[in-house]
């Protein structure tokens, strides 16, 4: 909310700082040149303090490098109308309105690679992207609109009265106070509110290397990590496109001879169309992987510029606009999700600076590099059959922009393809179709499906054990039953993915072997009994492979969670019970039992990954979630579980009692019926 409320700060800030200084001088060649000069201050500092920015990011404090920045701009943004009021020289107030507004500028360009490279550390990986969502649509698509009403409305307001509104209280100072104060709110909450930012995984790690040489690394990384260039190159692309068609966009209207009218539409619908497609992508695609949409996206807004150069009327350019803003919303997302859920912690900071400053730096050098060359250009009428159409340098240019776009998009899709060898369109239809192929199979019966997770030596099959003692206790018809091995198939998969001989097997071989086994499992063993009514326990199932293939070994988790769902026809636990573990407890208490099996002898690191995907998932729905302590006295632990499965399981009598009055009615009958 905080955010949300500091961003419709900044966009008044922005407009506010512009308007105010074009206010200040007369005549329009004047105006415009305050207006423009602003802005462009405003852009500037990108170039020198982009790189400075990262290395801060991931060399300080994050916390503290964010409140610093924020109480800065508090003062910064309140001294321009406080030095405007105090001083009677015009020059001094435009020109003090345009120093602050560059230290201003510095000031978010070192805030925004810390905020942006702590966040993913706050929000589970799963619930990053619909994070991102609610950011991305605030910051561009509700915030600009409530700042551009907010200070006509403010402007109405002040003027409303007979008299002049006094110097203080005109609309862009007011606004003004507005950013200030909304600054200092964001300082205030994340200093006393969200203390986690300061904490990290590599705390320490950088103390005695050079800025100079974390500078180097960053640029290295870039370089080096395909998946980070296809993203920064798929980008740098979109933003590229996309300063083309801004800067364009008033002779493209023109060349359809529709008036300026059709030049605000089609802007309008471009982010209308980015709306839809940051707010509604994911619901489309779902499964799809997010590198692959990455890529496909960019390819989307690439062609559709092309269905832009061609548009022979209004209503072509709007189709066109509106898939352009689109393609672009979803690159958007899932780039901004890649970068913060696929880039590691101790480098985050300068990704996303880098990302920043070249993404400023294309696009101010795409707009003025357009705008100056669509003017160069002169327009010809040339006839194909009976359409007139209209060839101009701003059509050339918006042809050479889509296909540069569908280039990048290429490009970057071959870098970061997760899926070589898997058709792109079948898959694609496959995701919007919604993955299995195949429609799950019903459950017939009503029985009770309650799963144990957690890593190594958490206490699963201890409290399996103690559940379904206390269940049977209950005169319940209990089946406990565990993953891999509760088959006579699944025995001799257990050998062969935990034998400790079987070296080098592949984590795509790894996974189906487990899926292998658990549709045996649910087939053989698990559905027969939920189909009786019995109460199943199972000593790990889904979130093993999703925690283990996918986090452990980094496998893509929606590729690994279709592989689950396929096998097991979509059966769901009715309860997952995650017993959280660190992993050096863990792995000590199982070493304690024997020798560690190939899993075991995994990396801490390994384990550590496994362990936060497993509270990733529960906290993505936690009301089918019961996360316990596993540090806790076993006892306490069977006492919660005890307690939240007796919720869960209907009040009926159990099978047993059931059959028992059964066989008493069936005994009355034949007492009854005539010899
Ligand atoms: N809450 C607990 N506190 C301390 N020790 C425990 C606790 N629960 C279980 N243990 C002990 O830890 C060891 C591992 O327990 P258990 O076999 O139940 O774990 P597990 O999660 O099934 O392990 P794995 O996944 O490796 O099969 C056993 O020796 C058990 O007695
Ligand atoms: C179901 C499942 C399991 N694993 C791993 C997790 C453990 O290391 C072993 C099972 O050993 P346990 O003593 O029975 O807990 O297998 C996995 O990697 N993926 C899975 O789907």
């Amino acid at each position: 909310m905080v955010t949300g409320v500091a961003s419709l700060g900044d966009w008044l800030g922005l407009l506010a700082t512009a308007t105010f200084a074009s206010a200040q001088v007369s005549g329009s060649a004047a105006k415009g040149l305050a207006f423009g000069s602003v802005i462009a201050v405003r852009l500037l500092p990108a170039l020198v303090l982009g790189p400075v920015a990262g290395v801060m990011a991931d060399r300080f404090d994050r916390r503290l490098t964010m409140v610093i920045c924020d109480l800065l701009r508090f003062v910064l943004f309140a001294s321009i109308p406080v030095v405007a009021l105090f001083s009677e020289n015009a020059g001094i107030t435009v020109g003090w309105a345009a120093i602050a507004t560059f230290l201003i500028e510095t000031v978010t360009l070192l805030w925004i690679p810390a905020k942006e490279a702590a966040v993913p550390n706050l929000i589970p990986r799963s619930r990053l992207e619909t994070a991102n969502q609610l950011t991305l649509i605030t910051t561009y698509g509700i915030t600009p609109v409530f700042a551009g009403l907010g200070i006509a409305a403010l402007d109405r307001i002040v003027r409303s009265g007979n008299t002049t509104p006094p110097e203080w209280a005109e609309a862009s100072n007011l606004a003004l106070y507005f950013n200030s104060l909304s600054r200092l709110a964001m300082a205030l909450v994340v200093y006393f509110g969200i203390k986690e930012i300061s904490g990290r995984a590599h705390d320490g790690k950088h103390t005695g290397q050079s800025m100079l040489r974390q500078f180097l690394e960053g640029w290295q990384y870039v370089g080096k990590t395909p998946l980070v260039r296809g993203l920064v190159f798929g980008i740098l692309g979109a933003f590229a496109g996309g300063g083309v068609v801004i800067g364009t966009a008033q002779f493209f209207a023109r060349s359809l001879n529709a008036g300026d009218a059709a030049f605000y539409l089609l802007f309008g619908t471009l982010f209308v169309g980015l709306g839809v497609g940051i707010g509604l992508g994911p619901a489309v695609v779902r499964d799809l992987s997010r590198r692959r949409w990455f890529g496909m996206s960019i390819v989307l807004a690439g062609g559709s510029v092309l269905v832009l150069a061609g548009a022979i009327h209004l209503t072509m350019a709007v189709f066109g606009a509106l898939l352009v803003g689109a393609g672009a919303g979803m690159a958007f997302l899932s780039g901004v999700t890649l970068l913060g859920g696929e880039v590691g912690d101790e480098v985050r900071g300068r990704v996303f600076a880098f990302v920043q400053t070249a993404v400023r730096v294309v696009l101010m050098l795409a707009i003025a590099l357009s705008s100056s060359l669509v003017g160069l250009g002169g327009s010809r009428q040339i006839t194909i059959a009976d359409l007139g159409i209209s060839i101009s340098s701003t059509r050339l240019l918006l042809l050479a922009a889509g296909i540069f776009g569908i280039f990048t998009g290429i490009s970057a899709f071959r870098q970061m393809d997760d899926k070589p060898g898997v058709p792109v369109l079948a898959d694609l239809w496959g995701s919007i179709r919604g993955r299995p192929l195949s429609p799950g199979e019903g459950l017939v019966g009503r029985g009770t499906f309650v799963v144990f997770e957690g890593g190594e030596g958490a206490g699963k099959s201890t409290q399996v054990n103690a559940l379904a003692e206390a269940l049977r206790a209950e005169g319940r018809e209990v089946v406990v039953t565990r993953e891999p091995g509760a088959t006579e198939v699944g025995q001799r998969i257990r050998s062969l993915v935990l034998g400790k001989q079987q070296t080098g097997l592949s984590p795509r071989a790894e996974a189906l072997l487990y899926a292998a086994d658990r549709a045996d499992h649910v087939a053989t063993v698990v559905r027969p009994a939920l189909s009786r009514g019995a109460v199943v326990i199972s000593d790990r199932y889904v979130d093993s492979s999703l925690a283990y293939q996918g986090a452990g070994r980094t496998l893509p988790v929606d590729e690994v969670s279709w592989l689950s769902t396929w096998a097991t026809g979509g059966l769901k636990p009715d309860l997952v019970v995650l017993l959280d573990v660190p992993p050096d407890v863990g792995l000590g208490r199982a070493a304690r039992r024997g020798a560690a099996d190939r899993l075991e002898s995994e990396s801490v690191a390994f384990h550590e990954r496994v362990r936060y995907a497993f509270l990733d998932l529960a906290a993505a729905e936690p009301k089918r979630y019961l996360v316990l302590d596993a540090t806790r006295p076993a006892e306490e632990i069977t006492a919660a579980v005890v307690e939240r499965v007796g919720e869960l399981i209907p009040d009926e009598p159990p099978a047993h009692e059931i059959a028992e009055a059964l066989n008493t009615v069936a005994e009355a009958d034949l007492e009854r019926r005539p010899s």
